[in-house]
């Protein structure tokens, strides 16, 4: 495939101080999973502890922004709260966060959350509404929490464009690279 003119001009920043969430929806899991691995991969090129790389999923892309959200408020009452607790304490205090119940996410703030999530357009309009309502409901989370939440959403036309864009492709870009990039430097230059 032809070099692209497309994607950021690359920066080199240490991650080694940050703790990065990942959020991921589980339709389509064959294009998924080696978007999650390109993150991850990327992430930990930069310099990210592996113990502070956390990764939590939900059904669908739908679901992404509520499980940012829980994931964000998850990590600020285990981080506020005297002593750190348990698990099991903030299940009794908030229940409500989808991510309470993972105590792989109960500890310091993060840094910057990522969701990832694919979307193929069928044949009705729910992709439409779907991409639509998500993009915009992630771009709202960030602001409301502020904290960065890196759009990992591919919406795509078939399952070619997917593939292309999960590295699966002779010669093909897995974009999860882009997306450990961009957490990486935002979470550096929040923390700034
Ligand atoms: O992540 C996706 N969710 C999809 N639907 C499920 C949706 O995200 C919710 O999980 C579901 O509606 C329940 O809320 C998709 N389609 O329907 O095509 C899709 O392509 N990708």
């Amino acid at each position: 495939m032809a070099s692209s003119l497309k994607g950021p001009t690359p920066q080199q920043h240490d991650g080694s101080a940050l703790r990065i969430g990942i959020v991921h929806a589980r339709w389509n899991s064959t294009i998924i999973e080696p978007l999650l691995k390109g993150t991850k991969d990327k992430l930990l090129a930069c310099g990210v502890k592996e113990k502070n790389i956390v990764v939590e999923s939900v059904p669908g892309s739908w679901e992404l922004p509520i499980a940012v959200k829980s994931m964000y408020s998850a990590s600020q009452v285990q981080a506020s709260s005297a002593g750190g607790g348990s698990a099991g304490d903030l299940l009794a205090s908030s229940t409500t966060d989808l991510t309470a119940l993972s105590s792989s996410t109960a500890s310091a703030p993060f840094d910057a959350i990522i969701a990832i999530g694919v979307l193929i357009k069928g044949e009705t309009m729910h992709f439409e509404y779907i991409s639509d309502a998500v993009s915009h409901g992630l771009m709202r989370t960030q602001l409301d929490l502020g904290i960065p939440v890196i759009f990992g959403v591919l919406t795509v036309l078939s399952d070619e464009q997917a593939k292309a864009r999960a590295g699966l492709l002779s010669g093909s870009h897995n974009h999860g690279e882009d997306w450990g990039s961009a957490a990486v430097e935002l979470g550096v230059k929040r923390g700034a």
